[in-house]
């Protein structure tokens, strides 16, 4: 039987500005909160900031390569909500973030990504490394 993976939960307020003019989250600022949910899971489980990971690996981040999100309920300005993270699948450079959005226990959307540990080129663009050991062991 597989070991079950390791889940960090990033909690948030809804505020106004975060709703479209019917009251409700307006649908971008969910992935801008997946993103943040993204990088606290590594920080939680004790990867140093990117800026610190850069120096001895030439990591900047984990660009997103593929998402897919489902939208089961709405949300609102005060709502408190939880984003529980876990990786579900390593790949050799690529790995899978599942993320679900809920209210207590009101599922409110759901979230799959693909994302790499990205290195920048002098160019700007992004190459993708070798899904690092180290990295994998604490997020596991
Ligand atoms: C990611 C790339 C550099 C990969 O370039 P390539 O030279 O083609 O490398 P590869 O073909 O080897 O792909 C690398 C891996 O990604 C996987 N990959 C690439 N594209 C896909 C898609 N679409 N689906 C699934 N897997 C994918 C690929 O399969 C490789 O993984 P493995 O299978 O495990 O070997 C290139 O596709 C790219 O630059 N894409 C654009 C990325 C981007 O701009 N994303 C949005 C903005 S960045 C961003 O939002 C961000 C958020 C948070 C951060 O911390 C940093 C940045």
């Amino acid at each position: 039987m597989s070991t079950p993976h390791k889940t960090i939960t990033y909690s948030l307020r809804v505020e106004f500005g975060d709703c479209d003019p019917a009251g409700i989250v307006w649908f971008p600022n969910f992935f801008r909160w997946i993103d943040a949910a993204s990088r606290n899971f590594f920080i939680q489980c004790g990867v140093p900031p990117w800026r610190e990971i850069e120096k001895e690996t030439g990591i900047v981040g984990t660009p997103i390569v593929d998402t897919k999100a489902r939208f089961m309920k709405t949300a609102s300005y005060g709502d408190e909500l939880q984003i529980d993270v876990h990786v579900p699948e390593w790949r050799r450079k690529s790995f899978v973030q599942r993320y679900h959005c809920r209210r207590g226990d009101t599922p409110i959307m759901e979230c799959e990504e693909v994302r790499i540990f990205g290195g920048r080129r002098e160019d700007g663009s992004w190459y993708a490394f070798e899904v690092p050991e180290r990295i994998r062991r604490l997020c596991e």
